[in-house]
């Protein structure tokens, strides 16, 4: 006879901070109908209301104290810049119910956080990015050393819910995690306007360039995740000699594309950088 298996008790998860990363984690989990309790503080009333109408499930509260209460794992989601003020404030109850902190905030050392939160707290650093929001997220994670297996592997499973996961042992690959991709959907973005406004002054009409811009952003992260090619052979399989593509592609890389990337990137992990010694 099979033996009753007992329901697993879900995990309770408390969101500091109802923005844009956090809501896209929240709809992310609700979609993989993870086995979780979701809570959401954040001192925007209407925000709250909103999120209330969309997840009635989900505790929706203006008081950061009371969300933590009894949580498994508490989210940091708000700015680096108020991070302090906001850990300062949870401190003590910090100290007394030892929750699992997973920070997502750009920049901000474990070490920092691990102070304002009293001391000793189980802290796991991650950089997740808002294609998390339809389940394609791509997320890097650091753990301190006070973080058990089971937290490591409730971390990983909250993010692994919204996309993949990656770990490093080096907190400070974070920053340049969070130029690659944690920043990184804006990079692909900003490419998308310029094809739409370029496609438009060739005269294709707005929605019927949106459609074939959207198509081919799509058929192209598919097929160099799927081929098992480098994009570098992928890309020569489209420029045919004295073609098409190769007068466009001329023009991108004389006008310093790759320069550009490697300046972009490397701004970013500059930021990261500096967001760590003006918030420390
Ligand atoms: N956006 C992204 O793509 C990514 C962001 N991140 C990180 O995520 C974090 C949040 O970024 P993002 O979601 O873009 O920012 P948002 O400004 O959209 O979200 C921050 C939220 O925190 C709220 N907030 C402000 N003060 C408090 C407080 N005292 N207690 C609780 N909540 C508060 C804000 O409310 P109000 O607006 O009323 O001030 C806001 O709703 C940042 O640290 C960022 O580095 C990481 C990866 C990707
Ligand atoms: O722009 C930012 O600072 C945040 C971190 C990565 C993406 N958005």
């Amino acid at each position: 006879m099979d033996t009753p298996q007992l329901a697993q008790k879900p995990t309770t998860i408390t969101f500091i901070g109802a923005g844009n990363m956090a809501r896209s984690l929240i709809v992310g989990l609700l979609q993989d109908q993870a086995n979780v309790v979701l809570r959401v503080a954040d001192p925007d009333q209407q925000q709250l209301d909103a999120i209330r109408k969309h997840w009635p499930d989900v505790l929706a509260t203006t008081d950061n104290l009371e969300a933590i209460q009894g949580a498994d794992v508490v989210v940091l989601a708000v700015k680096p810049q108020i991070m302090r003020e906001v850990t300062e404030t949870l401190a003590e109850a910090a100290q007394r119910s030892r929750p699992l902190f997973v920070s997502i905030a750009a920049g901000i050392r474990e070490e920092a956080l691990n102070r304002w939160l009293g001391g000793n707290q189980a802290i796991v650093r991650c950089m997740p990015n808002t294609p998390a929001l339809v389940q394609a997220g791509a997320t890097g994670l650091y753990a301190n050393t006070q973080v058990s297996d089971s937290q490591r592997s409730a971390a990983e499973s909250i993010l692994r819910a919204v996309g993949i996961t990656l770990w490093f042992a080096d907190e400070a690959k974070l920053d340049a995690v969070t130029a690659i991709s944690g920043s990184g959907p804006a990079y692909f973005f900003l490419v998308m306007e310029a094809m739409q406004a370029a496609a438009e002054q060739l005269g294709i009409e707005a929605a019927d360039a949106h459609l074939l811009i959207m198509q081919t952003a799509l058929g192209a992260a598919k097929l160099a995740m799927e081929s098992g090619e480098l994009p570098a052979d992928l890309r020569q399989k489209v420029t045919s000699k004295g073609g098409t593509t190769e007068a466009a592609l001329k023009v991108l890389t004389s006008g310093g594309l790759h320069t550009l990337f490697a300046q972009a990137l490397q701004a970013a992990e500059s930021r990261s950088k500096e967001l760590a010694a003006a918030n420390s």
